[in-house]
């Protein structure tokens, strides 16, 4: 019987994946855990947990790095959400240039007007004369599964759009239409476009990548567009760059207490990837890929360890995961050879400082080694962490 534990609301379709050998939410020592936005760095991780799911796109809330060492696989589900967030992207952008929010709200301010409504509605639509975005400039930063859509659908509403991304991916870059400029620097976008919409991780790297210097060389009026991470955005320079109309908007997923209080700003309640079909899509893969490496070791979507499998035809299987170093499997492997456990399969792959292995043992373990062989195979130096499937 495996556990599963789950944090945030977790789509039917996922749960339901975990059928007869499994359990959720009933045990203190859970195999795995499935997630959204639930902020695991204070967590005490149990030892008993293998494999961590964050339905969404984004980890910034699971500490990768600490878990990494402890030998526990994170998994995400890269583009399960992101017709999700590109739609409310394009909506946002349209939103903005005819000023709905604030028309919605106008017109909802006349109840109690009565038969002058029609009338007030006339002479007060002056206030909210908007502009098209065909013919603007939409500058993407990040053409990852979200930056790719917007970027191909922006320019099929007429807009010139320009995308930056230094780590772009060989299948972004095939997606990517013909149409669409990518500038060589991060300073070419600021300097040139009328709408910025910023689609990257949060990593320590990205961090506060909308600062002073950007607003600095913006055009003046710009849009600024972020359904990523709220930390993207320095809130003080966003604070100035508003209050100086440099920026004529912001429009976020990500509010803060200080950020509402701010002119001009639009923002949502994390709804980008709050669709059905959004939901259902994340909670499935993440849940498949839970079930995967529980049952068969291999590994899909990982963001730690690296994407390996086997395929899987009911033999016994070591699960080892080892530092990168030199020797690792030759040690194992001779271990086993010394024991007279014959190897039918392997599989090795690394991803920076850590390694997997899968062995598939072909005749049975010796039942005089049995007991011992995870506690073994443990105590070669590097080995982090070992399961027989
Ligand atoms: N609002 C929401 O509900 C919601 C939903 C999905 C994703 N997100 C956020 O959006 C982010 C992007 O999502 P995605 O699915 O497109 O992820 P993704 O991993 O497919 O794409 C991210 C892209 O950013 C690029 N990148 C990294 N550093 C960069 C830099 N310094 N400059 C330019 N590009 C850089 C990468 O090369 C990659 O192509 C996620 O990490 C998450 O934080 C939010
Ligand atoms: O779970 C959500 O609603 C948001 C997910 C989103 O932030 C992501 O990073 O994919």
């Amino acid at each position: 019987m495996y556990s599963i534990r789950t944090y945030n609301s977790i789509a039917k379709r996922g749960l339901d994946v975990f059928t007869d050998n499994y359990e959720i939410n009933a045990s203190d020592y859970p195999d795995a855990i499935l997630l959204r936005s639930y902020n695991l760095h204070e967590e005490v991780i149990p030892e008993s947990v293998k494999a961590i799911a964050r339905a969404g796109a984004g980890v910034n809330n699971i500490p990768v790095d600490r878990l990494t060492e402890e030998g526990i696989v994170v998994f995400n589900t890269p583009g399960a959400n992101a017709n999700a967030v590109k739609e409310l992207l394009l909506m946002s952008l349209i939103a903005t240039s005819r000023h709905l929010v604030e028309a919605v709200s106008w017109t909802k301010s006349l109840i109690g007007e009565g038969e002058n409504v029609p009338k007030l509605v006339e002479n007060g639509k002056k206030q909210f004369v908007g502009t098209e975005i065909s013919g603007k400039k939409l500058g993407v930063i990040g053409v990852g599964k979200v930056g790719v859509l917007v970027a191909n659908d922006a320019h099929a509403l007429g807009m010139e759009v320009m995308v930056y991304d230094p780590f772009i991916s060989v299948n972004a870059a095939w997606q990517l239409s013909r149409n669409i400029k990518r500038a060589e620097s991060v300073n070419e976008i600021f300097q040139s476009c009328d709408y910025i919409t910023i689609h990257v991780p949060l990593t320590s790297e990205t961090k506060g990548m909308l600062n002073q210097n950007a607003f600095e060389i913006m055009q003046n009026h710009v849009h600024i567009f972020n359904f990523s991470r709220g930390e993207l955005v320095n809130e003080d320079d966003l604070e100035i760059a508003l209050q100086e109309r440099k920026i004529a908007g912001y429009i976020t997923d990500f509010p803060t207490e200080r950020i509402l209080q701010m002119k001009n700003v639009v923002a949502l309640p994390h709804l980008g990837a709050s669709t059905t079909e959004a939901e259902e899509n994340c909670a499935y893969m993440a849940a498949n890929q839970i079930k995967e490496y529980l049952e068969t070791g291999n590994i899909q979507n990982s963001v730690n360890f690296p994407n390996i499998s086997m395929p899987y035809v009911g033999n016994k299987r070591l699960s080892i995961i080892h530092k990168n170093i030199p020797n690792m499997v030759g040690q194992i492997t001779s271990y086993l050879a010394n024991h007279s456990i014959n190897i039918a399969n392997m599989v090795n792959g690394s991803k920076g400082a850590f390694a997997y292995t899968m062995i598939d043992i072909d005749n049975g373990i010796p039942s005089e080694v049995r007991n011992e062989l995870t506690v073994n195979i443990s105590r070669i130096n590097g080995v982090i962490k070992v399961r027989i499937i």
